[in-house]
């Protein structure tokens, strides 16, 4: 450049200065367009027309031989730049343009004011500089275009160059990114951060030395933009977790998803058993001290799935989230009234008997035990409380009601565990929302407790045409009628059942609960009990459809029982309903009468045996043997529930002493019979020995005497009540299906 001005200024270049870099070589083609345009007289200017190709030099020059050697100096590129791209920036019609007025009136082009009416030299000289400063535009990425136009008066090395017009692509497109930025999310912001390390890369590859070598640019971000303060805040929150990364910026986790690597078998190691709990996997595991086995990193080949399943296959249980049990459109049973809580109705309260002081005994576990098995609340079914058990909350495992009520408390279908559902043939029934432990507690059935007189009204009047009773033997001769109820009324009978209905004492209180089986619940499963109840006349005997193996294909009690039970109904071949009737009620009697006592006595020796033993265990038994006795008494009538036992002792005439001992079977109501053993002598007295034993309980017996009604009566209340009551047809909707004798006897 300096060779040039001096040259054009008179002076004589020396010969490093004549060589002229690329960068010259753009100067000198701004100095010829401006000598140009300052010559006053075309005779002494070189005439410059538009080349018409790279090489077009005669194009530009047509006068001036002295200069055309300097011409000839410069390079093909330079001149070609001259054509392409100082036509158009520093062209006559764009100093034609009036867009701008300079700061002396004169006319301004992109690259400052024209020459006209100025002072030649120093004119020359600024358009020279401000020229080459837009060609060497500055490389500020962080800038908007324009912004960092400075004049720059010399380079690093000094040597000016000409600039490409690739580069001036890559400038826009950088400024363009850059404002992109701000209105992009993180991920946006990492593209753009790989792209402007692109552009700079492909700057330095331009090898293009006017492009001052520049430190790596962090790219700032000047005070958020407020779309870029909506991102912020949002990713505010989701970097709480996020550790800090290079240049300051938090790496933000990518979320794995951990069904694709462990498909079914999520969170479930290969070791646990899908029945169990997560916790009580842990504890397995870390009582056995088995190491982690390894997960299955990826799901097997479609084709090795079969195998792989048949080889390795375990059981699983899909997440709650995942499960949708009932398909949409369920009907919902409509005369449905819930209460979570057992509640008196009528006289019930009155009569209502208050707990005994046994009740109120204190377990003697150890925190360690936990109220296991050898519990003598467990035992004896009697919740552990504060009262009565030493070991606490935090340890006592024997409070399942407190377990159930703070599970419901907190809510959700997972926590309540039940639903109801539309069974194929058998009405409604529960399934299981989730896994439950063997003997968990489910559900409560609870309902309204009426005394039996309630329940005869009740029957006569209000469920006259029921199709359905959900009346279940309680405690103290009282019904607990869940028409009005929980949700465990719907729980249908199974031969094969997964569950069990248990009476518990919580706080004094009985209350009766739905328990999962030894075998536990799997999520889905329909939930089943053995109702396990005689019905009280033929016409009542319903189909049992549960499709277990080994089915007793009625809705009623064992096979022997019933056999026994209905053995006179099927001699007959037509018979009045009430004649049916009384046959049944007789035979059923009867059939009590006779043959409960033959098991009664080994039973209750084999439970007072047990009983005895467990307590030894246990540690409850004392040094008072007459103590010691009462309670393992106590606690086998419990363990058999409707066993009792009492000894008397009588003096005879001669002066001797003989005891009596009286037991007495009194699963339902009313009692069965009698066994009474006298000084070796066993004795089964039927009718009057009943009539005694129920005398002395205060409860009235039934003879041969009384009436049908009274009779049926009686068999009402020793079963759970839910049978069907329509001998006219199926009712619209439900399935049931009166056996008839000739049916009946083909079953047996
Ligand atoms: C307490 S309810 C159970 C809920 C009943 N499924 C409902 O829809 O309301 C008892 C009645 O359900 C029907 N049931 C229950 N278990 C059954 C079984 N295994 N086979 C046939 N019917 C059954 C009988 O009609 C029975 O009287």
């Amino acid at each position: 450049m300096l060779s040039f001005i001096q040259q054009r200024l008179g002076k004589t270049p020396t010969q490093a200065q004549t060589k002229m870099t690329r960068q010259e070589s753009i100067e000198s083609a701004f100095s010829r367009v401006a000598a140009r345009n300052d010559s006053k007289d075309p005779s002494t200017t070189p005439s410059l027309t538009t080349a018409t190709s790279l090489t077009d030099t005669s194009s530009e020059l047509t006068d001036g031989s002295a200069k055309a050697d300097d011409y000839k100096r410069s390079s093909a590129r330079s001149r070609a730049s001259i054509g392409s791209y100082n036509e158009n920036v520093l062209s006559a019609k764009q100093s034609r343009s009036a867009r701008k007025q300079g700061a002396h009136g004169g006319k301004c082009t992109i690259s400052g004011q024209t020459l006209v009416d100025g002072d030649e030299i120093t004119s020359r000289e600024r358009l020279l500089q401000q020229s080459v400063q837009a060609l060497d535009e500055d490389w500020k990425i962080g800038a908007m275009p324009g912004d960092n136009l400075r004049l720059s008066t010399s380079n690093e090395d000094g040597a000016k160059r000409r600039r490409s017009m690739r580069l001036d692509i890559l400038d826009r497109a950088s400024s363009m990114i850059e404002k992109t930025t701000t209105v992009l999310g993180k991920r946006g912001r990492e593209t753009v951060e790989a792209g402007m390390g692109t552009i700079q890369a492909s700057k330095s590859d331009n090898k293009t030395p006017s492009l001052r070598p520049r430190e790596p640019e962090t790219p700032c971000f000047e005070g958020p933009s407020r779309k870029r303060a909506r991102f912020l805040e949002v990713e505010i929150s989701n970097k709480q977790s996020a550790e800090p990364g290079e240049g300051g910026y938090e790496v933000t986790k990518k979320p794995t998803k951990p069904w694709v690597a462990q498909g079914l078998y999520v969170g479930q190691h290969r070791s646990d058993d899908a029945r169990l709990t997560e916790t009580k996997n842990k504890e397995k595991k870390t009582s056995n001290n088995q190491p982690e086995a390894g997960e299955r990193a990826i799901m097997p080949m479609p084709m090795w799935l079969g195998d792989k399943i048949i080889e390795t296959g375990r059981d699983f249980k899909l997440p709650f989230n995942l499960f949708s049990p009932l398909p949409p459109g369920q009907p919902k049973p409509d005369e449905w009234k819930k209460t979570q809580k057992n509640v008196f109705i009528g006289d019930a309260a009155n009569v209502w008997k208050k707990a005994k002081d046994l009740e109120h005994s204190t377990c003697i576990c150890t925190a360690e035990a936990g109220c296991d098995d050898h519990c003598f609340n467990r035992f004896m079914l009697y919740e552990c409380d504060d009262s009565n058990c030493k070991v606490g909350a935090e340890h006592c495992t024997n409070r399942s009601f407190a377990a159930l009520k703070q599970r419901c408390k907190v809510g959700g279908k997972y926590n309540i565990g039940v639903e109801v559902m539309k069974t194929a043939d058998r009405g409604y029934g529960i399934r299981a929302n989730r896994t439950f432990e063997p003997n968990q507690i489910i559900v409560e059935y609870t309902g309204e407790i009426i005394t039996q007189s309630e329940c005869d009204e009740r029957m006569n009047k209000r469920y006259k045409d029921a199709e359905c009773y959900y009346l279940m033997d309680f405690d103290q001769s009282m019904i607990l009628d869940a028409t009005r109820g929980s949700i465990a009324r719907f729980v249908n009978h199974s031969c094969a059942p997964n569950c069990r209905m248990i009476k518990w004492t919580v706080a004094g209180k009985p209350r009766m609960a739905l328990f999962a089986g030894d075998n536990g619940i799997m999520t889905g499963e329909e939930l089943t009990y053995d109702y396990n109840f005689n019905p009280y006349s033929v016409k009542n005997v319903q189909e049992c459809r549960c499709g277990a193996e080994g089915c007793r294909r009625v809705l009623g009690p064992k096979p022997k029982e019933i056999r026994e039970a209905l053995k006179p109904i099927t001699t007959g071949r037509k018979r009045k309903i009430q004649q049916v009737v009384e046959d049944a009620v007789e035979t059923v009697t009867k059939r009590r009468k006779i043959a409960v006592p033959s098991s009664v006595k080994s039973a209750f020796a084999a439970a007072k045996v047990q009983t005895s033993r467990r307590l030894s265990q246990a540690g409850v038994l004392g040094s008072s043997a007459t103590q010691n006795r009462q309670l393992v008494k106590k606690v086998s009538q419990r363990s058999l529930r409707g066993l009792e036992q009492e000894t008397t002792t009588e003096r005879l005439g001669d002066g001797k002493k003989r005891q009596r001992t009286t037991i007495t079977y009194s699963r339902r109501r009313s009692s069965v019979g009698t066994l009474t053993d006298t000084k070796g002598e066993d004795k089964i007295r039927r009718g009057s020995s009943a009539k005694v034993a129920e005398e002395d309980k205060g409860e009235k017996p039934f003879s041969r005497g009384d009436s049908v009604k009274v009779k049926v009566a009686s068999m009402k209340e020793g079963v759970v009540r839910t049978v069907r009551r329509s001998s006219r047809g199926t009712p619209a909707g439900k399935t049931i299906r009166i056996i008839g004798d000739d049916e009946y006897k083909g079953w047996r």
